[in-house]
């Protein structure tokens, strides 16, 4: 059976000065999720938004709000992005020193509860809370901009955290240098979500649809078993 890759475009990439007219174009052209990336100058060597923002463009469309904190400390911050209309918040590892009272406070806010993992982190850090986790977000790209080119060795790692997980319903997400040319690598390794920034949004609006699907044509290759989330 074939299956249906979810694709989350990623805002970093759009027009910031029309952010909201852009998440409902990419959502009319196909994206399944909205990939918000919010960045403190820290963490990562970049700022974006907070939730003022995420809250102004959240009446914009229904579809599932996808928010990476590449921040630090995240727990202070949690409610106010639950608040703002997130449904899945994840948290970096490398930046929680709690992980398993993130996540845990995460469900308790009703949020889908997501970890990422920096290219040089290796799985291991996650092996003792994968019943807390509904997301795995795998980095490959070093955060903090986008546009960068893919690291080709997180590839193994999609493979290694898709064993690790077994029949457990969490998502597998791949974010940076996600093309038409990289999703078959991932998404044949394991990854059901791909998050793209530059592939979706490069050409202007008339161009998101075929960008869209060109992403998802590389990813849904016949063969691939189809994804049942919990
Ligand atoms: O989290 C990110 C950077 O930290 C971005 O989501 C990611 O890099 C997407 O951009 P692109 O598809 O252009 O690589």
């Amino acid at each position: 059976m074939s299956r249906k890759t979810t694709i989350a475009p990623s805002v970093l990439s759009a027009d910031f000065s029309r952010l909201g007219e852009e998440v409902a174009d990419v959502c009319q052209a196909g994206a399944d999720w909205i990939h918000l990336d919010v960045m403190d100058g820290h963490f990562v060597p970049n700022i974006t938004f907070g939730p003022p923002v995420i809250k102004s463009i959240r009446n914009r469309t229904d579809k599932i709000f996808d928010c990476h904190l590449m921040i630090e400390p995240a727990d202070p911050f949690l409610g106010a992005f639950a608040e703002a209309g997130c449904d899945i918040i994840t948290v970096h590892s490398e930046a929680s020193t709690h992980l398993d009272r993130s996540l845990q406070a995460i469900r308790d806010l009703g949020c889908k509860a997501g970890v990422s993992l920096n290219p040089s982190t290796p799985e291991s850090v996650i092996a003792y809370v994968l019943d807390r986790l509904d997301l795995i977000l795998l980095m490959t790209v070093n955060p903090g901009f986008g546009g960068q080119a893919f690291i080709p060795s997180v590839v193994e790692k999609v493979r290694r955290v898709k064993a690790m997980i077994g029949s457990r319903p969490i998502h597998i997400e791949i974010d940076g240098g996600v093309t038409p040319e990289t999703a078959p690598l991932v998404a044949r390794a394991g990854a059901d979500v791909l998050v793209a920034g530059s592939a979706v949004f490069k050409g202007g609006r008339e161009a998101y649809a075929g960008n869209i699907s060109a992403l998802r044509s590389g990813a849904d290759e016949p063969g691939l078993t189809e994804f049942k989330p919990g």
